[in-house]
């Protein structure tokens, strides 16, 4: 990756204050978005993928505190902006969809108008650069702001592929099918001309098909306009189709992060190898997908070390030391590490026996855990004890 990112994220952590204790939801996550790709975040219900987008965004519940060694959207610190600053930056530079477009849009009011209004609230950021100017404008004939907002709510039903967008823009949300409802939704994030686009799960509430459609017009628009997307999934097979880099998270912290070719080339973490296990193949003599017994941890008081290591069949003595970042790229002259395994498997100091386990060999076990960390981002890539990172 040769390119500044777009939004570089370093040590997020997020937890909410419950009756039963608080809740560590976000435990350390750092992670890069850049320039035109889609980046993957999967895992499963309740791993906080939903959490760490709206941390970003500052859309959290009054009973949250977010903290970040870092959260940068080009170059901009996100955390230290004010409610006002945020409200330009969402629907302008950074577009959220979510998973069911009922909830995004407004049944009183017409399709067209809801995405001219979002457009309108950004207009002069969307004027003064992003994907705009090169867009056909076959629609655009009238010169009032009203008009004008009109029109391009019209050429964006038409980009994301709505049939007879002018008659289309006229209708109420009740009038479309789920799937058009969707790309309105889609249309509407597009209208304050973002440069990232962050989807949570915006094909679950869809049918298969549908589904399928949907990510290739996420894909079209990011090769189209260069928008990046981050999309939050739950499902291996929709990152296969659609992402370049993919994060990997579990109670609340990461478990891998790779290309997605080499995720699923190679998934270094038993969580991950997990996750694959339960995607169905066309060369499949399976009876039954494969599943991860047990499920996600209490994040109340949750225990240091990996929080998979009860459901995993290769946990070892190591396992309940604070992870860090092993790098696992073939390539290991890639500055940063392409592939990095949050697994004490990788550790340089612990080998396979003849039984199958792992083993520490280090004299006094633990000692060297830290012996293959992955130096490119030095402390902030340690996400053990949260102590010294404030
Ligand atoms: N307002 C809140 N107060 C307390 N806990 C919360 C709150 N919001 C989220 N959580 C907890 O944070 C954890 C992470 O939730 P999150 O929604 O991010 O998971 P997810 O990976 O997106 O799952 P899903 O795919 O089901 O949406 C969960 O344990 C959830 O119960």
């Amino acid at each position: 990756m040769n390119d500044e990112p777009l939004l570089e994220v370093r040590n997020l952590r997020t937890s909410f204050k419950t009756e039963r204790g608080t809740v560590d939801a976000v435990d350390g996550v750092s992670f890069e978005i850049y320039p035109g790709e889609v980046f993957g975040v999967v895992g499963e219900s309740g791993s906080g993928k939903s959490v760490t987008a709206l941390s970003l965004l500052q859309l959290l519940d009054s009973n949250s505190t977010v903290e970040a060694d870092a959260v940068r959207f080009k170059g901009e610190n996100l955390l230290a902006k004010s409610d006002a600053e945020m409200q330009d930056v969402r629907g302008g530079e950074i577009s959220m969809i979510f998973q069911d477009p009922s909830t995004s849009l407004n049944p009183v009011m017409t399709i067209g108008e809801q995405i001219a209004e979002v457009y309108r609230q950004h207009a002069s950021s969307a004027e003064s650069g992003g994907f705009w100017p090169e867009m056909k404008r076959k629609y655009v004939t009238g010169t009032s702001k009203k008009s004008e907002s009109w029109q391009r709510a019209i050429e964006l039903l038409d980009i994301v592929g709505i049939p007879d967008p002018e008659a289309r823009a006229t209708e109420y949300p009740h009038q479309l099918s789920g799937g058009m409802r969707q790309r309105v939704v889609i249309a509407q994030a597009l209208a304050g001309d973002p440069e990232l686009i962050i989807a949570d799960e915006p094909t679950t509430a869809l049918d298969v098909s549908i589904e399928a459609q949907i990510l290739n017009e996420l894909v079209d628009l990011k090769n189209d306009y260069d928008v990046s997307v981050m999309l939050i999934t739950h499902d291996m097979g929709v990152v296969r189709e659609t992402c370049n880099r993919v994060a990997v998270m579990y109670a609340g912290e990461l478990m891998e992060q790779a290309t997605d070719d080499d995720l699923f080339a190679e998934p270094h973490h038993p969580y991950t190898q997990g996750l694959l296990g339960s995607i169905p193949r066309i060369t499949d003599d399976r009876e039954w997908l494969d599943v991860i017994e047990g499920t996600v941890p209490d994040l109340i008081d949750k225990p240091a070390g990996c929080p998979f290591r009860d459901r995993c069949d290769r946990a070892f003595e190591m396992c309940d030391q604070p992870l860090v970042a092993y790098d696992a790229s073939s390539d290991s002259n890639s500055e940063p590490s392409e592939h990095t395994a949050y697994c004490h498997l990788h550790n340089d100091h612990v080998e396979t026996n003849a039984d199958g386990h792992a083993v520490d060999i280090t004299e006094g076990a633990h000692a060297e855990v830290e012996s293959k960390r992955v130096d490119a981002k030095s402390d902030e890539m340690v996400r053990a004890d949260g102590g010294d990172n404030q």
